[in-house]
């Protein structure tokens, strides 16, 4: 079902400026992984290279014995299937409600005049519905996306994600645009689809707290490297420092700042 994702000496260049440069990493299925870096690292350029939003300059990219860089025409769109994603903006239709949010995640499925028509079967509402209730989000079903909170937003967004049966999670600063109890229960709901469904989660974030708290896995990015790969203890205060020099420790330490999932998160871990 899942499988090891390898990015072999992956690199992408936008004119002058090299955003991903020379990455070389292999993500096990079921790891939950965090990328952490100063505005500017690569981190989104990385997650778009995985789902083949944009090609690589050089390398390669393996999902199991599939070659993803290698991709075409339906078996490139099935690829963006199996890999969802989800945004800092949500990504939602306001003025549509809940449930046909979420089911549009379905839609990559349906031929174009079922598409264009938002025809849906019993089977498919039911999986929306299903996929909601996880979320404690049955009740807003029927609520228009805009008139929920960013944090219930973002819930939704997972929801229509699952819908896609993707194969691995990516998603590009999920949190950023959250205050902490709500960063905190869209964390929780990645964390829950990672240990319930065994889907490999890539996320990219703003906060070293927020890494540190839900992440097996920490990967550093500077200027399109990776400077660090590792577990959330061994990238200790004084590596962070060593990495990115005392601004940037003062940058990835702002615990207490909007953006920080920390605090209730290992609260929660606790109770
Ligand atoms: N489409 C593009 N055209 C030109 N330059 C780009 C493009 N996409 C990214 N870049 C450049 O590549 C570098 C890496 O950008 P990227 O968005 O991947 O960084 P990031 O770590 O995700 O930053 P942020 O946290 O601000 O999203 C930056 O210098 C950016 O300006």
């Amino acid at each position: 079902m899942t499988a090891t994702l390898s990015l072999k000496g992956v690199s992408r260049q936008f004119g002058t400026t090299r955003a991903v440069d020379d990455v070389s990493l292999d993500i096990q299925p079921g790891q939950f992984v965090g990328v952490i870096g100063r505005s500017g690292a690569g981190k989104s350029t990385m997650l778009r290279l995985v789902n083949r939003l944009i090609d690589p300059s050089e390398g390669s990219i393996h999902f199991g014995s599939v070659d993803v860089t290698a991709l075409k025409g339906r078996a490139l769109r099935q690829w963006r299937r199996d890999c969802a994603m989800i945004f800092q903006q949500f990504n939602l239709v306001d003025r549509l409600d809940v449930l046909t949010n979420v089911l549009i995640g379905r839609l990559a499925e349906h031929g174009f005049l079922s598409s264009m028509a938002m025809r849906f079967t019993d089977e498919e509402r039911a999986l929306a519905i299903e996929a909601l209730d996880r979320f404690d989000l049955v009740p807003q079903a029927l609520q228009r996306a805009g008139t929920l909170s960013g944090g219930q937003q973002q819930r939704v967004a997972i929801a229509k994600a699952l819908l896609q049966r993707p194969r691995i999670m990516l998603a590009d600063e999920p949190i950023a645009s959250l205050d902490p109890a709500n960063a905190t229960r869209v964390m929780d709901g990645l964390r829950q689809i990672n240990t319930e469904d065994g889907l490999t989660v890539l996320v990219n974030l703003h906060t070293l707290d927020t890494a540190r708290a839900y992440c097996d896995r920490i990967i550093a990015m500077r200027l399109g490297r990776v400077m660090f790969d590792g577990t959330p203890a061994q990238l200790t205060d004084d590596v962070v420092r060593d990495i990115y020099g005392l601004d940037g420790f003062a940058e990835f330490n702002e615990a207490v700042t909007s953006t920080s999932a920390r605090a209730t998160g290992r609260v929660m871990e606790q109770a």
